[in-house]
């Protein structure tokens, strides 16, 4: 057994938790997967990668009307892959690299187990290997849910995990579910060529988003791809070249590939917290407090296992919170899930932060709203955008933004100056006319929508 001062159970934003703090005291770090964890491997730097290429065949593909005549002759998925990964495997590597050989780091590659409170096993190539510590923080991240009916066909599917690794693009892409990852891989696959068709059970897609926003995005999606709406899949059928799925109504969707993007779920099963006295919810995530401490003394937890946000900003946010806690014991800080962004980067990106109009509402607010068209905007002339939004929720009373969601070109970035407003309590009026607006700048949009809100100061 090999006593610690701190062990740390996943490599995604857990790996950062190794601050200069512990320069002088013993780390383990424990992985069972690929080191950096699901953004790094997975998750948000390949996609982004992936849509980038995505986005600059659409950009080809649209040139006409701004009378530049070009055409995409032709996409080399294995250069596009093999950019990505050419870029990223060798940053995993190094990672664990610098862990292994770290010197103060100790780092075990295998499944971790707890055994009791604040001591635990790690499976490494068969060999338990024990471990205890004097903290324990949790970041071991979460996974594609599969739903039973594709588990049980025994039909060959893709999740996220495995889909941007493919030797060929498909011909043909069914896309199961209508969230986060639907969306941008629609995009990314369907600007290389693939035909895509998705099939999820809501009745619009992007249904966490505000209403006006996932109404938007849906008409915009059923322009591009084949969407089965409010769709149950009764049975699937198929082999590795092709799979049908038949749906509630008797409709059936076909194609070369099946892509499952289900939601995520917390790896908390297989960890055995109930040896350690650590709580779950009955979502299955590990219940942590403000600071981020479990139900068992000095057992944290952050990211993906715990959070309610299942966003690298937020994992990357608890985990300099626990940094802190963790030398910290007297001086405590609380994590600030007040204002969580999010974007989908999709085609179009959809962007959103604070409350939606329905929330608002609920909330008892004295709602106001106002969606500005992108087109309606100097930048949007010069785009010839027809589909582009901004939407924002604000208090008619207190003239305090509630909440912004943009649909369109940048709208990740478009939106950073309302996550602004929001995080510092500066009102409406104030934020529009309190500074300068670059024209004919994009932003121009979100600055019309500001002066478009019925609230004080405003005309
Ligand atoms: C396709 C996709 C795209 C995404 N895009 C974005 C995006 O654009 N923006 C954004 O904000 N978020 C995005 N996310 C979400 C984001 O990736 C996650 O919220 C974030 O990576 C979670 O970090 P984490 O540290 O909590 O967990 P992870 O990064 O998942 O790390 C957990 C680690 O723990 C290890 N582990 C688990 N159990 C054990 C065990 N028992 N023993 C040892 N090791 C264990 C795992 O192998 C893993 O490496 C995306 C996710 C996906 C799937
Ligand atoms: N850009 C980003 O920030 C980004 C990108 C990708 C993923 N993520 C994170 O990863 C999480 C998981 O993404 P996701 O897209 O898998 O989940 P999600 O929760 O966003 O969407 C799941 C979708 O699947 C549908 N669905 C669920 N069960 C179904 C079934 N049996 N049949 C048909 N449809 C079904 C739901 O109605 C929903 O549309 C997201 O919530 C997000 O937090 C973030």
């Amino acid at each position: 057994m090999t006593h610690f001062d701190l062990a740390i159970i996943g490599t995604g934003s857990g790996n950062s938790l190794v601050t200069p703090d512990f320069d002088d005291k013993r780390v383990a770090v424990i992985e069972e997967g690929t080191f950096g964890g699901t953004c790094l491997n997975v998750g948000c730097i390949p996609t982004k990668m992936f849509v980038y290429a995505a986005d600059i065949a659409d950009h080809i593909r649209e040139s006409a009307r701004y009378g530049v005549d070009a055409t995409v002759d032709g996409v080399r998925w294995r250069d596009i892959r093999d950019r990505v990964f050419g870029r990223i495997d060798p940053i995993a590597q190094g990672g664990k690299d610098y862990r292994v050989n770290g010197p103060n780091t100790t780092a075990y590659l295998g499944h971790a187990t707890f055994t009791g409170p604040r001591s635990l096993v790690v499976d490494v190539d068969g060999e338990q290997q024990e471990v205890t510590a004097d903290q324990v923080v949790i970041a071991a991240g979460g996974h594609a849910v599969v739903p039973e009916v594709v588990r049980e066909s025994g039909v060959p599917f893709h999740t996220s995990d495995t889909i941007m690794r493919i030797d060929e693009l498909p011909s043909s892409l069914v896309i199961l579910g209508g969230g986060f990852i639907s969306a941008e891989f629609a995009h990314v696959f369907s600007a290389l060529g693939v035909e895509v068709r998705i099939v999820t059970r809501g009745p619009g897609l992007l249904r966490a988003e505000d209403a006006e926003i996932s109404q938007r995005f849906t008409e915009v999606a059923q322009q591009q791809w084949d969407v089965h709406l409010s769709a149950t899949v009764d049975a699937l059928k198929g082999d590795d070249s092709g799979v049908t799925l038949t749906l509630g109504d008797g409709t059936t969707v076909e194609g070369d590939l099946l892509l499952v993007a289900t939601g995520r779920e917390p790896n908390s099963a297989g960890l055995g917290l109930e040896n350690a006295g650590v709580a779950t919810l009955s979502d299955g995530r590990v219940q942590v407090d403000e600071f981020g401490r479990t139900t068992a003394d000095g057992v944290w937890a952050l990211g993906d296992i715990s959070s309610p946000y299942q966003l690298k900003h937020v994992a990357n946010h608890e985990a300099r919170v626990i940094a802190h806690n963790l030398v910290h014991p007297d001086d405590l800080q609380a994590f600030d899930h007040r204002f969580v962004p999010a974007a989908v980067f999709s085609h179009p990106q959809v962007a959103s932060v604070g409350l939606t109009e329905q929330q608002a509402r609920d909330a008892g607010h004295d709602v106001t709203t106002k969606t500005q068209a992108y087109g309606d905007v100097a930048y949007g002339w010069a785009m010839e955008d027809t589909t582009g939004i901004c939407k924002l929720v604000a208090d008619r009373q207190t003239g305090q933004l509630l909440g912004a969601h943009i649909l369109g070109k940048d709208a990740s970035t478009v939106i950073q100056p309302a996550i602004q407003a929001l995080s510092f309590g500066l009102g409406v009026h104030e934020m529009a006319r309190g500074q300068y607006w670059i024209h004919p700048a994009l932003a121009e949009v979100l600055e019309n929508a500001l002066l478009g809100l019925d609230v004080p100061g405003n005309a």
